[in-house]
């Protein structure tokens, strides 16, 4: 034999109030939503020459209504008995789908189970209900699952409905006239018809982004001082027809943290699904805050979160669009703003550049990048010099940066965020683009050799001075290069880098991760990071025409160990001993002269 499933009314309320409604504040919505949704269903009703339809809505609190319970009233379509038996009986079921089950476009609700969030504040509810033609209904239904129907003794005068809740013993400060206010504000205050709570109206002059008055711009910054708490560095109107959508994006005037979610403020037909919501731009850009109604798309059950589907996802990109298109207008129009704003958002502007052309040019033109000629946009530095020859790494930079320019090098430090994926582009969106990544060890071609009889009579010299460098892993070379000041300097690419670490790993481990280690640590020489000695630098020259092996060790050691130091180069504890021991030996030369 069929049996019919059983549905224990308390543990369904303690389902929503826990796991479905962050907090019992909702009732309030659910309400104006069944509401509202009441007077569009007369509104479609109703027959051409018919009188228009009152819209409505009245919330009578406690202290009004004098009895303990709060009421709502509206001039909606009514419910006649067969109607309340059919959908106010049967959890899930709404008069708000159509023949088949989808949600109708016309309606805020299609779950029929928001009335039940009215059971997070109330013991009981009454719903007094009056359909055109119909008798005056009285339904009331009670947190244990009992519910009763009857023709009410008085009819109602108006068609509409009024629903009453007796509060829960510990929730009546849910219905205190002060919350209510600032719920319906919260949640209605954009709503297309009158809302009230008592004398106060709720509703007021439509969307605060409506076009229109000359003071639209002032009253969209007050706006935005008022529900975000900032002064917006610009205001841009957003509008996607395919989704219902009107409103503005809110441009951040401090910079903003990539990785904290940004929350929109987002309405549904008018009545506010959330305060916080996430997802609803793109990820890059999240210098702007956004407000805005939707009549398309769709919220999840619990009303305050967008569903994810092909429509959000479409929103989503023309909002960016529509974001990137004001940014690219910035920049013909005004620049100087522009140049305020890439102050303020660079990355997120730059995160954006990365799959984008149009940023990217904006970028190129309009983004200062550091650069061993002083700080140039990418635009000024081909113009000035043609090939942009970057560093990727902003310590390759610091190594090479002041030696490359005393050799007319010009270098971009493209070693901070997304800045080298950035000018690695570049050739694809201006064709005519020239450019060349350089590494350290790339500038010893750049350092001129010494002539043939020089070299051959500094070779002994040489000698000992890569004896004293072989333990560190470490190439000894004798270049002349500029600047004259600069004795000496220590050269690392990455391969040599990840050598080194290497070598540093293996000063740690057991015998068998160090074999391992070293199969891997087997490079050619020219994967060595390299010292190298200055020729032009008087202090080189004379220790190079040392004769004495100990000092000539000790000054190279020192050399060493001066030029990790510029390079920024991390010491490592075999480095830090060796500069210790140099420093002191020389100390002890020095003073032993002195004797
Ligand atoms: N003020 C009202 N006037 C007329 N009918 C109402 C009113 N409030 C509720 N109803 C009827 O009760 C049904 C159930 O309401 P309920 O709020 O539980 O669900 P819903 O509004 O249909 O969907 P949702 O769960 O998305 O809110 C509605 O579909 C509607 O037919």
């Amino acid at each position: 034999m069929d049996r019919t499933f059983q549905v224990d009314l308390r543990g369904v309320v303690d389902l929503l109030s826990h796991h479905l409604y962050a907090s019992p504040r909702v009732y309030v919505r659910e309400l104006l939503q069944n509401a509202v949704d009441a007077i569009s269903a007369r509104r479609a009703a109703a027959g051409p020459g018919d009188p228009p339809v009152p819209a409505r809505v009245r919330i009578d609190p406690p202290d009004v209504t004098g009895d303990g319970t709060l009421r709502v009233s509206d001039t909606g379509i009514g419910l006649t008995e067969d109607q309340v038996h059919q959908f106010l009986a049967t959890i899930g079921r709404s008069s708000k789908r159509d023949d088949f089950g989808f949600a109708r476009h016309d309606f805020l609700g299609q779950f029929g189970i928001g009335l039940l969030s009215c059971f997070l504040v109330a013991d009981e509810i009454r719903v007094l209900t009056r359909a055109e033609g119909s008798p005056t209904v009285l339904w009331r239904g009670f947190a244990d699952g009992r519910y009763s129907v009857a023709v009410a003794g008085e009819d109602r005068l108006q068609v509409g409905t009024t629903v009453t809740l007796v509060p829960r013993r510990d929730a009546d400060q849910w219905l205190l006239r002060r919350t209510v206010v600032e719920l319906a504000t919260l949640y209605g205050s954009l709503l297309p018809v009158t809302v009230e709570v008592g004398d106060t109206t709720i509703t007021g002059d439509g969307l605060p982004w409506r076009p229109g008055g000359d003071d639209r711009r002032q009253r969209l910054v007050a706006y935005c001082q008022e529900v975000f708490g900032f002064t917006p560095f610009d205001v841009v109107d957003l509008a996607v027809p395919e989704a219902g959508l009107t409103g503005v994006a809110f441009v951040l005037p401090t910079p903003a943290n990539p990785a904290a979610r940004a929350g929109h403020r987002v309405y549904l037909k008018r009545m506010l699904l959330a305060e916080g919501a996430e997802g609803v731009l793109p990820e890059w850009a999240f210098f702007a805050r956004c407000v805005f109604d939707a009549g398309e798309l769709r919220p999840t059950a619990s009303r305050e979160a967008l569903y994810e589907d092909q429509l959000l996802e479409s929103t989503r990109e023309a909002l960016g669009d529509q974001l990137r298109g004001w940014l690219v207008r910035l920049s013909t129009r005004d620049p100087r703003r522009l140049t305020e704003f890439l102050e303020i958002h660079h990355l997120g502007v730059k995160a954006l550049a990365v799959h984008d052309d149009e940023m990217l040019r904006l970028v190129e033109r309009w983004w200062p990048m550091e650069t061993n000629t002083g700080r140039m946009t990418l635009a000024d530095f081909r113009a000035q010099h043609g090939l942009v020859r970057y560093t990727v790494q902003v310590d390759e930079f610091r190594q090479i940066g002041a030696v490359a320019a005393a050799q007319g090098m010009p270098v971009v430090n493209a070693g901070y965020v997304y800045d080298a994926q950035l000018i690695e582009r570049l050739p694809l969106v201006e064709p005519g683009a020239l450019i060349e990544r350089v590494e350290p060890s790339d500038l010893t071609t750049h350092f001129d050799a010494l002539e043939p009889g020089l070299e051959l009579a500094k070779r002994p010299f040489l000698a000992r001075a890569q004896r004293a460098m072989d333990r560190l892993g470490c190439e000894v070379v004798l270049r002349a290069f500029d600047p004259a000041g600069l004795p000496a300097m220590y050269l690392v690419n990455r391969s040599a880098a990840f050598a080194a670490e290497l070598r540093a790993t293996r000063e740690r481990v057991d015998e068998v991760w160090a074999d391992v280690l070293d199969a891997l640590a087997r490079t050619d020489d020219e994967d060595r990071p390299q010292l190298v000695l200055n020729h032009r630098n008087p202090l080189v020259r004379r220790v190079s025409e040392l004769a004495d092996e100990d000092l000539v060790r000790l000054a190279v050691e020192g050399l060493y160990g001066q030029a990790l130091l510029l390079g920024h180069h991390p010491l490592r504890p075999a480095d830090a001993a060796l500069l210790n021991s140099s420093f002191l030996g020389l100390l002890n030369k020095a003073v032993a002269h002195e004797d």
